[in-house]
């Protein structure tokens, strides 16, 4: 869980704030011509991507395509043999290592929950809050208003105040996606890469992933990796389609559809 990176910054580096995060004159985050290999192959074709400040962006593609290398070269778990990544104008992503990329403000939601099952709803959030941890050594220290109010309005969006004295554990499913999503606001991030996020989720429950993810855009920039195209569908202002590690093309999810690649790569006529 990316958390844990982000609330425990290596020291000695200066790491640039959430807020010094410049996208004024142009994309909040940005690849070009990133190409990576693994003994030869590549994941990673030269590929360029830009996102928006405030927006939400659908990452599809079939299997291999690339999508999960693309967020692992985001968060700098893995380093472009080429290219370049940026964070706004400024921030150049590949001098910096994970928890410093976590630190800048880009936090990734794996597909499988990781909250921590023996604590309650509110104790998870309360450990996610974004302060030194190394100051902090024990999870009953005294929250001050601005933290309190800070955690019931996570409570809000992800829809779990009624939870909050609940184990995490003893949450549906669901429920679970929508707390560690609430962990990685605490850290109020400008990026969040969300990664399958309706896996084994409920009709409903999905409806609801959807509502959370739209309310989230405008303050956050997201990027949703997604396989189910009826929920890309229902979110989706702009789709991003990767084949054999490049952008195939990009539009709303009309255009994507319709576009015979598209339908080509998806049936693999
Ligand atoms: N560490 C690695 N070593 C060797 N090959 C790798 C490694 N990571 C990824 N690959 C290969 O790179 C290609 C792209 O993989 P990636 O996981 O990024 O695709 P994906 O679009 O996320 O696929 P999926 O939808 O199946 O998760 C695949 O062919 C994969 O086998």
């Amino acid at each position: 869980m990316m958390i844990s990176a982000a609330s425990t910054p290596e020291g000695g580096a200066s790491l640039p704030l959430t807020g010094e995060v410049d996208a004024r004159h142009g994309p909040i985050l940005y690849m070009e011509d990133v190409s990576v290999s693994f003994d030869g192959f590549r994941a990673l074709n030269h590929l360029s991507l830009y996102i928006d400040d405030g927006e939400l962006r659908c990452l599809i593609g079939p299997n291999g395509a690339g999508k999960t290398t693309l967020m692992d070269v985001i968060t700098g778990k893995t380093k472009p043999d080429s290219g370049s990544v940026f964070f706004g104008q400024t921030i150049d992503l590949l001098e910096l290592d994970e928890p410093a990329i976590a630190q800048a403000g880009i936090c990734r939601k794996f597909q499988k929950p990781s909250v921590f099952d023996a604590l309650t709803v509110f104790e998870n959030l309360e450990l996610a809050l974004k302060t030194d941890k190394r100051t902090w050594p024990t999870l009953f220290h005294k929250l001050n208003g601005e933290q309190r109010d800070r955690i019931h309005d996570v409570l809000q969006t992800i829809a779990l105040p009624a939870q909050q004295r609940q184990l995490a554990g003893a949450l549906s499913h669901g429920q679970k996606q929508w707390l560690e999503i609430g962990m990685l606001l605490m850290q109020d991030p400008k990026v969040m890469l969300v990664d399958e996020p309706i896996a084994g989720m409920t009709h409903q429950e999905v409806e609801r992933t959807a509502e959370l993810l739209l309310s989230l855009q405008g303050k956050h920039s997201i990027v949703v990796v997604e396989h189910d195209m009826e929920f890309v569908r229902s979110i989706a202002r702009k789709v991003t389609v990767l084949h054999e590690g490049s952008v195939l093309t990009e539009g709303t999810m009309d255009e994507v559809q319709n576009d015979p690649r598209v339908i080509q790569v998806y049936l693999g006529g």
